[in-house]
């Protein structure tokens, strides 16, 4: 006998993201950008023990001792995202490792434009670099580095820090991976779902220096200024004692700590 209606199970199917592990590389965003035109994968993450070559913002470089941190670039391919707007992307990827780190410690801010930050110190830093063609965001390749069981620094960097550090003990660098890659997950679906302006935000709720006067210095010297916004085009607005408002690209503007 036939019964009618059938249950019909829909299985919705949602994309993977593929995970590189890799022991060295020079740098894990330098790898991706090589193998970028090759994947077509949703989200593909490459992640390493040791980078010979760590790169930093501009001409910097990053120091991570091999095995003791977090070192890792996610390619996506955000086509939905407008190139006007593509700060989003950073706003994104800042928010994931600040509701994962959240869970670690109190603390947590976002420095504008993407550097994690526990108090005045960098927890960690990161390098985006995106493509454009035909109009479109083609590739967007993030890279972090997440300071992690690490509990000295002898480079010269000013102000770094660790969850090591700030907890008193060693973290399981595994499970913190995996947690940070669903949370990455779970931001980009929200880019997908074009929910920018929750993104943008919580991005302003989580930012270092949300409130008050704090000293700053661009190419005319020292001032103090509260923030007003980050832009969608990640220009961040300052306004002055004087009521003046100054706007900045990254790099324009130092923080004073
Ligand atoms: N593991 C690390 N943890 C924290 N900072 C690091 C680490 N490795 C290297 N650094 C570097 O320390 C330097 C200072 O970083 P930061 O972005 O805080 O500078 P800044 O205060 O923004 O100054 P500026 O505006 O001149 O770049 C950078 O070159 C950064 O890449
Ligand atoms: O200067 C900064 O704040 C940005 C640091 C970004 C470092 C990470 S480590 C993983 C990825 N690969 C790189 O070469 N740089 C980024």
């Amino acid at each position: 006998m036939i019964k009618w209606p059938f249950k019909k199970k829909t299985t919705v199917e949602m994309p993977a993201t593929t995970v590189v592990r890799l022991t060295e590389t020079d740098s894990t965003n330098s790898y991706l950008r090589q193998h970028a035109p090759q994947t077509e994968e949703w989200m593909t993450v490459v992640t390493a023990e040791y980078q010979t070559a760590g790169r930093g913002q501009g001409t910097h470089t990053w120091e991570s001792k091999p095995g003791e941190n977090l070192l890792f670039s996610v390619l996506t391919h955000p086509v939905m995202v407008p190139v006007r707007s593509q700060f989003l992307l950073s706003e994104a990827g800042a928010l994931a490792l600040k509701e994962v780190l959240d869970t670690y410690t109190d603390g947590i801010t976002l420095k504008w434009p993407n550097d994690i930050y526990w108090n005045d110190r960098k927890l960690s830093g990161t390098l985006i670099e995106t493509s454009i063609g035909s109009g479109h965001i083609k590739n967007c390749i993030f890279g972090i580095g997440l300071n992690v069981n690490q509990r000295t620094f002898e480079n010269d960097a000013p102000n770094p820090v660790s969850l090591a550090q700030i907890l008193g003990h060693d973290i399981d660098r595994e499970l913190l991976f995996k947690q940070i890659v669903a949370v990455f997950e779970k931001y980009y679906r929200m880019l997908e779902s074009g929910q920018y302006n929750v993104i943008s935000t919580l991005y302003h709720e989580a930012l270092y220096r949300r409130k008050g006067f704090h000293p700053y210095e661009d190419s005319d010297g020292r001032f103090e200024a509260a923030i007003v916004e980050v832009g969608d085009d990640g220009l961040l607005v300052l306004r002055d004692k004087d009521g003046k408002f100054r706007e900045y690209e990254f790099r324009e503007v130092k923080f004073i700590l």
